[in-house]
C-alpha cells in the first residue's frame, strides 16, 4: 500500500466564503465539516478530487454542490446522483437533506473504491443514502429507481449525459446538470439528437458555469 500523501492546506477563508454563498443550518454545517474531514483523510491515499482544488474545496466543491438546493422542488423525495466520485453533489445534498423525512439520495458510481468511500461516509454520518456501485448504463437498465431529481457534475458532455438522464426523467421530475464554459456549444451539439426543454441558471461559484435544469427530453 502506498504511504499517505501530504495534502495542500485548506484556505482558512474558503469555508466561510462557501457558507456565505450557500447558507445551511448548523446541523448541516456540522455534517459537512465531518464529510470534508473524511474526504481529506481518504484523499491522502486515493484521488477523490483534483489535488489543485483542495485549498478551495469548500467553494469549488461544497458550495458548488449546495447551490443546487434552491432548485429542488419541495415535493422531491427521491434523488439520483450519477457518477458521484468523492460525493459531489450527491453526498453534500444528503448532508443538507438529512433532517427532512422521506428523502433518499441514490449515488451511482462505477469505481469500486470510490463507491466504498461513499458508503463509509453515508454510514458514519447516518445519511439517507443508497450507493449503487455499478455503471450508470446498468443502473438505468435495471429501472430500480424513478427519481424526482437527477443530478450530475463533471461527468460527461451533454450529448452523452442526456442519454444517461433520459431513462430517469419523468413528467414531474427534472435533472440538474452542472456545466462549465462549454455549455452553449454542448447544447448546440446535443440539440442535434435531442429536443430539450431546459433553463440555464448561472452558477454562484463560477462566472462561466451554468446549471442546466432539464425539464423535458425527447429524441429528435
Ligand atoms: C470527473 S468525476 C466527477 C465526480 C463528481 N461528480 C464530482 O463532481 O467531483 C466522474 C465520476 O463518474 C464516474 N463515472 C464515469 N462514467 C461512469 C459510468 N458510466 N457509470 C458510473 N460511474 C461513472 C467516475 O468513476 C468518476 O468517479
Amino acid at each position: 500500500m502506498k504511504p499517505p500523501r501530504t495534502l495542500p492546506a485548506l484556505d482558512p477563508a474558503d469555508r466561510a466564503a462557501a457558507l456565505a454563498l450557500t447558507p445551511v443550518s448548523r446541523e448541516t454545517e456540522a455534517r459537512l465539516d465531518r464529510f470534508v474531514q473524511l474526504l481529506l483523510e481518504r484523499q491522502a491515499v486515493m484521488n477523490l478530487m483534483a489535488p489543485g482544488s483542495i485549498p478551495t474545496l469548500w467553494t469549488r466543491h461544497v458550495a458548488d454542490s449546495l447551490q443546487l438546493l434552491p432548485l429542488i422542488p419541495e415535493h422531491a423525495r427521491t434523488f439520483v446522483d450519477l457518477g458521484s466520485g468523492g460525493g459531489f453533489p450527491g453526498l453534500v445534498l444528503a448532508c443538507a437533506l438529512a433532517d427532512r423525512p422521506d428523502r433518499m439520495i441514490h449515488l451511482v458510481e462505477a469505481t469500486q473504491k470510490k463507491a466504498a468511500f461513499l458508503r463509509d461516509v453515508a454510514a458514519t454520518l447516518n445519511l439517507p443514502v443508497t450507493v449503487h456501485p455499478e455503471r450508470i448504463e446498468d443502473f438505468n437498465r435495471r429501472k430500480a429507481v424513478i427519481p424526482d431529481i437527477t443530478t450530475a457534475r463533471t461527468l460527461a458532455p451533454l450529448p452523452v449525459l442526456l442519454g444517461y438522464v433520459y431513462p430517469l426523467l419523468t413528467k414531474r421530475g427534472c435533472a440538474l446538470l452542472a456545466k462549465g464554459q462549454d455549455v452553449e456549444a454542448e447544447l448546440t451539439q446535443a440539440s442535434k439528437s435531442w429536443k430539450i426543454t431546459a433553463d440555464l441558471v448561472p452558477s454562484k461559484t463560477s462566472p462561466e458555469g451554468r446549471i442546466v435544469v432539464v425539464r423535458g427530453l425527447e429524441r429528435a
